[in-house]
């Protein structure tokens, strides 16, 4: 599924209320499916504030208050019209709450979310009177109480379909039925934050091109339980080339994200000078100069690159040789990538290749696209070099020739440190080994460690501050588990 217009979406609910769908059904469909992405990602129950307009919007809003008081949380409701000038169905649910508008602040523990009801897909323009007194509410209550906006299908005051945006800034927006083109844009990634996809069964879309979210509900068949006589061939095996004297760590954190990742047998190569000392489970060999010893075994993925640093020039020959010459899926990051660029020699590249680069290795392999908008990039690049691309970067972007780009909506701010990259390689490197296609490993592994670095926050007691690469790998077991379970 990918994304839509503010019009396709209406056109698919009314094709719905035409099959005999009700208006309220899909009104308590959608608070339910976001009141249940909220109980998982908040396991602790905490205070939420609705702040609603007269729209199906702020109805929505109201079932979600109403189940998130079932689990135990202490609610309040801001509204911006009298109850009188709400739309039928919002009147009914707020009955059936049983609450009046206040403007209080709901006491006891937990985290605040501060729920925007104002404005859907009904929005026309930037936020007007009465809403944006409200919209400035919330966010004087998420700059100085620690509140955390949650934006009900798309942050009002955002415009659904290109995403600029004068208005609110979220923290999680989670949208209902499928992504509006909007919330995907470049522009609106931080009045967005994290996306979530609430999907609903009274409203099912119909494929098209363009760009897709990745989520479990969408690519569920990622994840298939292991058969119970499963060995460790069965997992795959993979080699990595990671880490120099000065990046050791690298070394360390890419194999631990493979090991962690599922890989059933994992070879690491270190430079004779590296210190890095690898879990017990890693084999490694001392590479001394020969790095064709890389390529001398059968494996069923590599992963080459994470703090490499620069190679002499008859190991960056060999490695160059051993590139021309594999057929073997392939992960390549980092100082892999620059000696590709460097060398001028992205003709190696070829579609058992996942290439990581962030945006400055990007524009070391690809200066002519490096000022272009994220998806035009990779889709350009992708055209001109028969592999796969992960592009990092706040909404990770995974493409290849001919297939609808893939964006990421897992992770936070906090995973803007150094070593996230290597767990990312190693954990795309298990994924390949375990047989998944290069698009389906990076769309995966992008999504495991992002929900890894979210729950190292939510589950961990971590914030975005302090939160590591190591807790990433700490958190990679609850992220598959959420994705079996099709949490997010
Ligand atoms: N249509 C459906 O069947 C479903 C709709 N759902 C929800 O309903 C929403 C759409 O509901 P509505 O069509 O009622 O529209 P909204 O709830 O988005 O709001 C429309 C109201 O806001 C006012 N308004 C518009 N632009 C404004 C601005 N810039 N400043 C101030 N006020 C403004 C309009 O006068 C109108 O009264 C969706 O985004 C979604 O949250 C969900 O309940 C799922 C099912
Ligand atoms: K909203």
């Amino acid at each position: 599924m990918s994304a839509v217009t503010a019009s396709q979406m209406r056109q698919l609910e009314d094709q719905a209320f035409s099959r005999g769908i009700e208006a309220g059904s899909l009104m308590d469909e959608a608070g339910k499916g976001l009141a249940r992405w909220l109980l998982d990602h908040f396991p602790q129950p905490g205070r939420a504030i609705a702040f609603i307009g007269k729209g199906k919007n702020g109805g929505d809003a109201l079932v979600v208050l109403d189940q998130l008081r079932r689990a135990g949380w202490t609610i309040a409701l801001r509204a911006s019209h009298p109850t009188h000038e709400w739309t039928t169905l919002a009147r009914q649910r707020l009955r059936r709450l049983g609450i009046e508008p206040d403007q209080g602040l709901p006491a006891g523990p937990g985290p605040l979310i501060l729920l925007d009801g104002l404005l859907g897909i009904g929005a026309r323009g930037a936020l007007r009177e009465p809403l944006d007194a409200l919209a400035e509410e919330m966010s004087r209550l998420r700059n100085q109480a620690g509140g955390i906006v949650v934006a009900i299908d798309l942050p009002s005051g955002l415009n659904a379909d290109d995403g600029s945006s004068g208005g609110l800034v979220a923290d999680i927006t989670l949208t209902l039925g499928a992504p509006k083109i909007g919330l995907l844009q470049d522009v609106a990634a931080r009045y967005c934050g994290r996306l979530g996809l609430i999907p609903l069964a009274g409203l099912p879309m119909p494929d098209q091109p363009g760009l897709e979210l990745t989520t479990p509900a969408l690519l569920s068949h990622l994840s298939t339980p292991r058969p119970h006589d499963f060995h460790k061939g069965d997992a795959g095996r993979v080699r990595i080339l990671a880490g120099s004297p000065g990046m050791s760590g690298a070394a360390t954190l890419a194999s631990h994200g493979a090991l962690r990742a599922g890989a059933g047998l994992i070879t690491l190569f270190l430079d004779p000078e590296n210190p890095a000392t690898p879990l017990p489970e890693v084999m490694t060999k001392r590479l001394s100069k020969r790095i064709p010893a890389l390529f001398e075994d059968r494996c069923d993925a590599r992963v080459i690159g994470p703090g490499l640093g620069r190679l002499t020039a008859p190991q960056a020959e060999a490695l160059l040789e051993g590139l021309a010459q594999d057929t073997t899926p392939t992960v390549l990051d980092a100082d892999a990538l620059n000696l590709l660029a460097g060398s001028d020699r992205l003709d190696l590249l070829r579609s058992h290749h996942l290439i990581t680069p962030h945006p400055g290795e990007f524009a070391r392999l690809a200066p002519d696209l490096a000022g272009l908008l994220r998806e035009e990039a990779a889709t350009r690049f992708v055209d001109r070099h028969p592999c796969t691309l992960l592009l990092k970067g706040t909404r990770t972007l995974i493409a290849t020739a001919g297939r609808n780009p893939r964006i990421n909506p897992t992770g936070h701010a906090g995973m803007a440190s150094g070593g996230q990259g290597d767990v990312l390689s190693g954990v795309c490197g298990a994924l390949l080994a375990g047989g998944l296609c290069p698009l389906d490993a990076g769309s995966w592994a992008a999504w495991l460690c992002g929900r890894a670095a979210e729950r190292a926050i939510t589950h961990g007691g971590e914030s975005e501050e302090s939160c590591t690469a190591t807790h990433t790998i700490d958190h990679l077991g609850g992220a598959f588990r959420d994705w079996r379970e099709q949490r997010r």
